[in-house]
Formats: C-alpha cells, sequence, structure tokens
C-alpha cells in the first residue's frame, strides 16, 4: 500500500489572486509571512481577505521569526489563521504559549534536531517542521544524510520545487511538505504554473 499523500502548503502567499489559485490547484495549506525581514512580508488585512477567500478546507498559517509573544498572538488574531509557524531559537515556553492557541508547526534546523526533535515529537497541537538554516532561500537539505533521523510525522521544507519534490518524499516521507522560492516568479509572487505543477508532483509521487 502507498503511503498517504503529504500535506501540501504552499508558503509567502501575498495577494488573494495567488491565494485562489493555490487553492483551487489543490494546496493543503497557505503560508502568510509576517516576519518583518521577509520580503514576502504581508500584511494581517490581506492576510485575513485571502483566508476567507480559499474556503473552509485551506489552512492559514501565520509565519514568524524572532518575533514576541504578543505580537505573534496579536497578528494571528487579526489576520484569522488557523495555525502558527514559528522559525528561529524560542523556548519551550514560548511555544507551549502560543499552542495554547494555535496548533503550531514548530521549525528546526538539523542541526537542532538532536536537541529539540524529541521534545516536540510526541506533544499534542505541536508539528515538527525541517526546514534549511535560512527560510524562504531555497536550498534544499541533503535527505540522504537525514533519513536515519527524520521523526515520523514531520514536515519538510528547504528548496522543494516541482522537479525535486517527488525524490524528497521518496527519501524521507514528510507528513507535509512547505515551499516557497521555487513557486515564484518573483519574490512574493506566485508562478501558477510552479504552484500546480509542485502539487501535482507531489501527488504523483504518493500515487
Ligand atoms: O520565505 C521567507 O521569506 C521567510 C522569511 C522568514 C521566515 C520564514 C520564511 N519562510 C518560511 C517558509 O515556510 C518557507 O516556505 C520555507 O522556509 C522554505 O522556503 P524555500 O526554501 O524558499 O522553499
Amino acid at each position: 500500500m502507498s503511503d498517504p499523500t503529504p500535506r501540501i502548503k504552499i508558503c509567502g502567499t501575498t495577494s488573494i489572486q495567488d491565494a485562489v489559485h493555490a487553492a483551487q490547484a489543490g494546496a493543503d495549506a497557505l503560508g502568510f509571512i509576517f516576519a518583518p525581514i521577509s520580503k514576502r512580508r504581508v500584511s494581517a488585512a490581506v492576510a485575513r481577505e485571502a483566508g476567507l477567500g480559499v474556503g473552509p478546507t485551506v489552512a492559514r498559517v501565520g509565519v514568524f521569526l524572532d518575533q514576541n509573544l504578543d505580537e505573534v498572538l496579536r497578528l494571528s488574531e487579526a489576520a484569522r489563521v488557523s495555525a502558527v509557524q514559528l522559525h528561529g531559537p524560542l523556548s519551550g515556553g514560548f511555544v507551549r504559549a502560543v499552542a495554547d492557541f494555535y496548533p503550531v508547526l514548530r521549525v528546526l534546523r538539523p542541526a537542532d534536531l538532536a536537541a529539540e526533535g524529541p521534545l516536540w515529537q510526541a506533544v499534542p497541537g505541536v508539528t515538527l517542521m525541517l526546514d534549511a538554516p535560512q527560510p524562504g532561500g531555497g536550498v534544499p537539505l541533503d535527505w540522504d544524510r537525514l533519513q536515519d533521523t527524520f521523526p515520523p510525522g514531520t514536515w519538510l521544507a528547504g528548496g522543494l520545487g516541482p522537479w525535486n519534490v517527488a525524490g524528497a518524499i521518496r527519501v524521507l516521507r514528510p507528513a507535509g511538505v512547505d515551499a516557497v522560492s521555487h513557486l515564484e516568479a518573483r519574490p512574493g509572487v506566485k508562478d501558477p504554473a510552479k504552484v500546480a505543477d509542485f502539487i501535482a508532483a507531489v501527488r504523483g509521487a504518493s500515487a
């Protein structure tokens, strides 16, 4: 029997048009980046409107890096996200505080996996995502090296695109995949064909 298809998150959504297209193409989740350093940063107002445009079954994920708890909760509420993605070095208390309000995707780099992975692996409401050290940088991880330590139920990001995502799925069997750089026409603007090809490649890998 084949493995279930990984969940598909299309990150860096900055417009209603891109949100609707990704949802129609079959995305399970859309990422809205609120990190000030991102070239894909979006306002809570646009994220909220885009989220309202995609129907009841698509998750809306607020993405944060180096932001305090007040800001994470305030922006998440304003944007009406359904989950929160947390990057960067964070205390366990911070992650748990956010998880009291939202399902959390806790993003780790491979170097953090041994120390932090076991902390979150079995915690209800917290899902691990493994990503490259520079989020949104388009650089793939070394999947073969990770094969023995990749925890079951973990999501995968980092340099995924239509041409390589099936290979990543075959090696690591992630519960979800996430991408942005290689799905864009330019930073913050999706290429609809690349988004559709990415989703088709994920589905094809699990067929
Ligand atoms: O993409 C960004 O600009 C970004 C900035 C700050 C924090 C997070 C960011 N992106 C988060 C994502 O979920 C990306 O999809 C993930 O890092 C993979 O990116 P890519 O390697 O470009 O596919």
